[in-house]
């Protein structure tokens, strides 16, 4: 089984928070047949099923910090073992967070051939997550906690970008435009594996 996961092609799709990471895979889906991970939804359903350990995630990601590597990794790697069979490959979205968790997961799963780098200004994701905030009903999505969950994506998560660019595996793509011309770019990305 772990042999299955190493051979799967392993997407990483980072961008800060509200820079369109979810929009953009659900288009990948749709086209590529893709399994679509994302880690924030895999962290929020264990918070819905009222379970202990999702009383603790839920107060971490209400103040916008990492919840532990272990937790996060956990729960993709068995959501990847569920899929491995019927997927032509995975779209692991919003993670890794920090430089340790992308080496953490190499280690328990495997390498990523492909790290989408969903970039907007500060000022869009802001702008675009209040939004989001007036239907989404996440805890997370107020004024407060866009601010901070901002300031870690700058300190943690942009180095996880220089760390795979010395690899050659990031494809920068433009969030700023709309949304079918940013998929144009996430799907020329695609195309361009293998
Ligand atoms: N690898 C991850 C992914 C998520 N989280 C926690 O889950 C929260 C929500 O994650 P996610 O849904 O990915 O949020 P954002 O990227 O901030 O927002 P979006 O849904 O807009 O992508 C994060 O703030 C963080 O507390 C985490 O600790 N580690
Ligand atoms: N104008 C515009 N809005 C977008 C784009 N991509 C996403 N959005 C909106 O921005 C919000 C955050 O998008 P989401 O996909 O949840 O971002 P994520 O936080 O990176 O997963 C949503 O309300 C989207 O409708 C885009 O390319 N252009
Ligand atoms: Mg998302």
């Amino acid at each position: 089984m772990a042999d299955k996961i190493k051979d799967a092609k392993i997407i990483f799709v980072v961008g800060g928070p509200g820079s369109g990471k979810g929009t953009q895979c659900e288009k990948v889906v749709a086209k590529y047949g893709y399994t679509h991970l994302s880690s924030g939804d895999l962290l929020r359903a264990e918070v819905a099923s009222g379970s202990e350990r999702g009383k603790t995630l839920q107060a971490i990601m209400q103040k916008g910090e990492l919840v532990p590597l272990d937790t996060v990794l956990d729960m993709i790697k068995d959501a990847m073992i569920a899929k491995v069979d019927v997927s032509k490959g995975f779209l692991i979205d919003g993670y890794p967070r920090e430089v340790k968790q992308g080496e953490e997961f190499e280690k328990k799963i495997g390498a990523p051939c492909l790290l989408l780098y969903i970039d907007a200004k500060g000022e869009t994701m802001v702008k675009r997550l209040m939004k989001r905030g007036e239907t989404s009903g996440r805890a997370d999505d107020n004024e407060e906690t866009i601010k901070k969950r901002l300031d870690l994506y700058y300190k943690a998560t942009e180095p996880v970008i220089a760390f795979y660019s010395s690899r050659g595996i990031v494809r920068k793509i433009d969030s700023e435009l709309p949304v079918d011309e940013v998929f144009g770019h996430v799907a020329k990305a695609i195309d361009g594996l293998k």
